[in-house]
């Protein structure tokens, strides 16, 4: 790699967190843009990725490694903190960059960006740093404002977790969120065995490995499998293990008719649909017009004609069908997505607890709405991509409590793949994303009586 390219990443990775921070966009997205934007070689993708998702998963350990060496924080135009945080960061965590190639890359670019007097200052820190060393983090004696602070998660969502699931389980899932997550896809059974998908894109150059969690998912050890032609030709869809076992979960069967209340873009959807072997119906309603473009996209690829798009708010479903139409709903409710933080980790620091308060009253009014629509003795799946017990147990506790025609479905277990069985013991089940290292989700599966 040449120096100019290596400036150039290092330049890209600081505008992309100027953006990310300024317009709280998604990462993901604005990465894949910026990709292509600088015209980023194939090989520094990879450097690229990790100085923006590491930067970021690890804003608040790096702003305490800072602190002593900067004296007004806010006198500092935006782009020099974000130089400084990113560069601090290949300091600490990156062994494979040397401390002085990392300050040098950095005072060029303040050289570049702004003044001499800044490149004097961003090279004073930096070299302050590597002088004196960081400051230590065990001298912050309150364990819970330590691991928020080790582990750049907010102090109020430490708390909360602590408080919900202990200090070990919060700690581990804290720990396993800094890690980048594996890609994952769902072998589409209608078109192709998970043996035969696995050989065609090991053929292609990727580098797979079968999933000891679900049947028909495989790993992605090496490769984008979004670039694929397999992808293309509707082989397999990209999705986490954890969503996977919603479809398990309402285990639909041919010729039901389903309703997936929150389907963009079409993830489980088309899930419930392969497993239903491209028979019977499932209708997938979302809110947004776009969205629900992605579910029709989606169901095109995979050859699935048994998917029936509708943009509508699923609070008013009861206007558009009967009472006791669907043999099965899955509710995948709108959630804070505490679940998914590796995947996005700019959303532990927009998210707040008043969000989890807002996000309970739309699911519990959600589940309300689409409970009539179910015949008696179906099934009712509420899911969720998050970690909380407001949003997952206490919303299930609360709509069991207020209709009795709906119970606890314990058989559920035995539609789950053998591997998860054993961490079932009720009706719900909350995976933590250090369990099997997928992301972190809930489901419960309830029954209407007959
Ligand atoms: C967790 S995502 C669904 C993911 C989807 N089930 C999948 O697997 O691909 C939640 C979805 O709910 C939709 N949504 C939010 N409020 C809604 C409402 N009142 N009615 C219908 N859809 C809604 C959002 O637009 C969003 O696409």
């Amino acid at each position: 790699m040449t120096t100019k390219a290596r400036t150039n990443v290092r330049e890209a990775a600081m505008d992309l967190l100027v953006t990310i921070e300024k317009n709280q966009s998604y990462s993901n997205l604005l990465l894949n843009h910026a990709i292509n934007n600088n015209q980023i070689s194939q090989k520094d993708i990879g450097l690229l990725t990790e100085l923006t998702y590491g930067t970021l998963q690890r804003r608040m350990a790096l702003d305490f490694f800072l602190k002593p060496y900067i004296k007004d924080h806010k006198k500092l135009a935006d782009w020099i903190i974000h130089l400084l945080r990113l560069t601090v960061y290949q300091m600490v965590y990156l062994d494979r960059i040397p401390d002085r190639a990392a300050i040098y890359e950095a005072v060029e670019i303040a050289k570049k960006r702004g003044h001499k007097g800044i490149a004097g200052l961003v090279n004073g820190v930096l070299r302050s740093i590597q002088r004196e060393g960081l400051p230590s983090l065990n001298e912050v004696s309150d364990p819970i404002e330590r691991l928020s602070l080790e582990t750049s998660h907010p102090l109020w969502l430490v708390g909360r977790w602590v408080s919900q699931f202990g200090y070990d389980k919060t700690k581990e899932m804290c720990e396993i969120n800094l890690t980048a997550p594996m890609q994952i896809a769902r072998v589409n059974l209608t078109k192709i065995s998970r043996d035969e998908c696995a050989q065609v894109l090991e053929e292609e150059g990727f580098e797979i490995e079968k999933s000891p969690i679900i049947p028909e998912a495989i790993r992605s050890l090496k490769g984008n499998l979004a670039t694929s032609i397999a992808f293309k030709y509707g082989m397999f869809t990209i999705q986490d293990e954890s969503s996977m076992l919603a479809a398990y979960a309402l285990g639909a069967e041919k010729n039901e008719f389903v309703l997936d209340a929150c389907a963009a873009p079409g993830g489980k959807s088309t899930h419930i649909a392969e497993k239903m072997q491209n028979t019977g119906e499932v209708i997938s309603v979302d809110l947004h017009q776009h969205k629900v473009r992605l579910i029709n996209e989606n169901a095109r690829r995979l050859g699935l004609s048994n998917i029936k798009t509708n943009v509508s708010d699923s609070r008013l479903l009861q206007e558009k069908f009967k009472q006791e139409t669907f043999h099965r709903i899955l509710l995948d409710a709108p959630c804070s997505g505490l679940g998914v933080m590796r995947r996005k980790p700019d959303m532990k620091y927009t998210k707040t607890e008043k969000d989890l308060e807002r996000l309970s009253s739309i699911q519990q009014s959600l589940l309300t709405s689409v409970a009539p629509l179910l015949k008696k003795g179906g099934t009712l799946v509420y899911s969720t991509c998050t970690v909380d017990k407001e949003e997952n147990e206490h919303t299930v506790k609360t709509f069991l409590e207020n209709n009795p025609e709906f119970e606890g479905d314990l058989s559920f277990k035995n539609r789950m793949p053998e591997a998860i069985q054993p961490l079932i013991t009720g009706f719900d089940l909350q995976i933590f994303p250090q369990d099997f290292g997928s992301d972190g989700f809930y489901i419960a599966a309830l029954k209407r009586k007959v």
